[in-house]
């Protein structure tokens, strides 16, 4: 993962296209931008830039092109394609339709997903309906059933799939989309090509928001960018909708901006705080968890009016607050990319922040706690006494 790095280079997005005499609008176009939005209106940009075409979509490579391949040759077999969330699968799934069915895609493909009723009647009805209409397509061309965040559906629904599935396989094909595929009941499993969807590397998101940065002219520093692969955690939905969000709040993305927009602690403290316990200097770590959490909850005070003293009159001040959860989590994902860490070390405290992660989910969040996990950190690298 690139370092989030003190240094800002400030910069503007260099304007390539209109340094090769190109529009912006065609290096939007390069992007992958949706051009249909009416003039004055902007979209989101999860919409603008979503890929129309399986070549424009980022990472999973070998799967992209076994459905590169399957759009060429037609004859589409039942898919699911699992994964985390916002990786690109509904995508696939829409250019794939798209590649397959041309223009009569709005004729030839049902869409249904969460927001839309999926119950047993509904399988009974509309999907079975839409199996039985007769749309003329070319040879080698299936009707597509699109069933997105298919493991939210009862297993009743899924169950009654099971024959419709396979008394129109010659007319209609399904593409599943799901998060988890072992929701999707086993024969249902068993009657589709599976395919994984696995999370987006730190390049590959940094390309792409490179990409929507020089269409969007964009100002940016490299440690805004590398914030937002930091807190999306290979999401690409949630790094571009954060880059949206960071520039509509404050027109320029560097990593403050961007950490106030996701609302989450600041990478560099945390670092420093777990620096500070490799060191063996707690008296800093505590120093530095006291500021993220300061104000957090009113337990550390004696009463709750104390509490709103402390609040009011250091307002403004060390106003931070972070949850448990949001510190410990925060506390892994640093610890993986610090280098200058010995790797057992490394296991160490990854172990012992596992543990007061579990602890912490258990229901049992307090300062104290995260104070403990501190201690024990800084003991791990102590030398025994003598
Ligand atoms: N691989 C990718 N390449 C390019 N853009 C992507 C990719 N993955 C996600 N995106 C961006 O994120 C948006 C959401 O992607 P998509 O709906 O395909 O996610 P998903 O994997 O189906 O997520 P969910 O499981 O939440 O439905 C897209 O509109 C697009 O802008």
């Amino acid at each position: 993962m690139p370092q989030l790095r003190p240094a800002v280079t400030r910069r503007h997005a260099p304007n390539h296209a209109s340094m090769n005499g190109e529009s912006s609008s065609s290096a939007a176009k390069k992007a992958g931008a949706a051009s249909d939005a009416p003039p004055g209106y902007e979209l989101p940009w999860v919409e603008k830039y979503r890929p129309r075409f399986l070549d424009e979509i980022v990472g999973n490579s070998e799967t992209v092109e076994r459905l590169k391949i399957i759009a060429k040759d037609g004859n589409m077999p039942h898919v699911i394609i699992s994964g985390m969330p916002g990786i690109g699968k509904t995508t696939s799934i829409l250019c794939l339709a798209h590649e397959l069915l041309g223009s009569a895609y709005k004729e030839a493909v049902l869409e249904l997903n969460a927001s839309d009723e999926r119950g047993i009647d509904v399988v009974r009805n509309r999907i079975k309906g839409f199996a039985q209409k007769k749309v003329t397509l070319p040879p080698g061309r299936q009707k597509i059933v699109i069933l997105d965040e298919a493991d939210s559906m009862t297993g009743g629904a899924q169950q009654a799939l099971r024959r419709t599935m396979e008394i129109y396989s010659s007319t209609t094909r399904f593409a599943f989309a799901c998060n988890q595929s072992n929701k999707i009941i086993e024969p249902l499993q068993s009657r589709c090509a599976i395919l994984r969807y696995a999370r987006l590397t730190d390049q590959q998101l940094l390309k792409r928001l490179m990409e929507i940065c020089e269409a969007e002219k964009v100002q940016y520093s490299d440690e805004g960018l590398a914030a937002l692969i930091f807190s999306a955690e290979g999401d690409m939905r949630q790094a571009v909708n954060n880059l949206q969000s960071t520039v509509a709040g404050f027109g320029f993305v560097n990593g403050d901006n961007v950490f106030k927009v996701v609302d989450s602690p600041h990478p560099v403290a945390v670092q420093a705080m777990i620096k500070a316990c490799y060191d063996g200097r707690i008296d800093q770590a505590l120093e530095t968890l006291r500021e993220l959490w300061y104000l957090g909850s009113p337990s550390i005070y004696g009463s709750v009016a104390e509490w709103m003293w402390g609040r009011l009159l250091t307002a403004g001040m060390r106003d931070k607050g972070y949850s448990a959860v949001d510190l410990i989590s925060t506390m892994f994902r640093v610890t993986k990319t610090i280098d200058t860490i010995s790797e057992h070390s490394k296991l160490e405290f990854i172990k012992e922040i596992g543990f007061t992660h579990m602890r912490v989910l258990e229901g049992v969040g307090t300062h104290l706690q995260l104070q403990g996990c501190i201690a024990r950190l800084c003991r791990i690298n102590m030398r025994k006494p003598t």
